[in-house]
């Protein structure tokens, strides 16, 4: 059964992200496939990590696409067939200070809240990498198309030594069932594109040339469906979820803070940054 509050959320629009800085729309890129479709790129070389600026930029860009009533679709892409994107910015959590760390952690929460509750049909094109947070941005989609052979999906967070927040970790699960999230948090596994479908977690893998041509042909039928009765259903899904976090918003800034900033988390974090450095 759902909430209350969860039913109240079908009836009026999510917050979004908070406006502490100016979006830069330099990151990303918006155009249309159709009067009715558009297309997100993610456009921050070399990795379209997710920085504060980033994150901010990423919702602020799905609202502004939301806002066109004629808009009932959005495919999700990269500018890079090589890395859809590398997750969060690590940078960001190494020395942090930690005003600027808790608005990080409120931006990251704003993407989810951005995509996840979108009335928009949503597809991801993974065509590269899409490890953590990059894993986030396509698991808010609601269908995922992926390059098959080389490039990895996941949440490998334990990597890192740190832990999926409940919502991404509660994502995962809804995605992929209990036992195959299990396994695959506790070790932290990347999956090429093969091994994701078979665990559900994306929804078809081709050759890298037919991802985006396909995902482009679903986004379109998918934007033909009725909007009204699907983004009705969509909320109905995820709107319980989606309203847990925005009740306990401030509460999940403070669990992320404090496990960031812990001396045992940085200097796993610090190590991790420097490995990805001296590649
Ligand atoms: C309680 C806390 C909960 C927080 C949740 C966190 C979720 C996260 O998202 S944490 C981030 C996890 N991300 C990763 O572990 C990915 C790390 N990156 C990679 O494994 C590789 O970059 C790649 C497999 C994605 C791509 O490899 P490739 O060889 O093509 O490129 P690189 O040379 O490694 O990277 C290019 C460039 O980008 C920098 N970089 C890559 N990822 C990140 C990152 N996540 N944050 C900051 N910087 C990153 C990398 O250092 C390279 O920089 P230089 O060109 O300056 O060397």
């Amino acid at each position: 059964m759902f909430s209350t509050a969860a039913r109240a959320l079908a009836s009026r629009s999510l917050p979004r992200a908070p406006s502490i800085l100016p979006p830069s729309r330099s990151m990303l890129t918006v155009s249309r496939l159709s009067p009715s479709v558009a297309e997100l790129t993610l456009d921050k070389a070399p990795a379209n990590t997710l920085s504060l600026e980033m994150a901010l930029a990423f919702s602020a860009a799905v609202s502004e696409i939301e806002a066109d009533p004629s808009v009932t679709a959005l495919l999700l892409r990269s500018s890079s067939t090589k890395i859809f994107s590398a997750g969060l910015d690590i940078s960001e959590m190494s020395g942090p200070e930690p005003a600027r760390l808790a608005d990080f952690w409120r931006a990251i929460q704003g993407t989810y809240l951005s995509l996840y509750s979108s009335r928009l049909a949503t597809v991801a094109c993974i065509e590269g990498h899409a490890p953590a947070g990059g894993c986030l941005l396509s698991l808010m989609a609601d269908y995922r198309i992926m390059t098959g052979g080389g490039p990895r999906i996941g949440l490998n967070e334990t990597a890192l030594g740190i832990a999926a927040p409940y919502w991404l970790k509660d994502m995962f699960v809804e995605t992929v069932g209990r036992r195959n999230a299990e396994l695959a948090l506790l070790k932290g596994t990347l999956f090429t594109g093969e091994e994701a479908l078979a665990v559900g977690l994306v929804d078809e893998v081709l050759p890298l040339e037919e991802v985006y041509p396909r995902a482009k042909e679903e986004v379109l039928k998918l934007a033909r469906i009725p909007a009204k009765g699907r983004a009705e259903t969509k909320r109905l899904l995820r709107g319980a979820a989606v309203d847990e976090l925005l009740a306990g918003r401030e509460a999940d800034v403070a669990w992320f803070t404090e496990f960031v900033l812990e001396e045992g988390t940085q200097k796993g974090i610090k190590a991790y940054l420097d490995s990805l450095k001296k590649k």
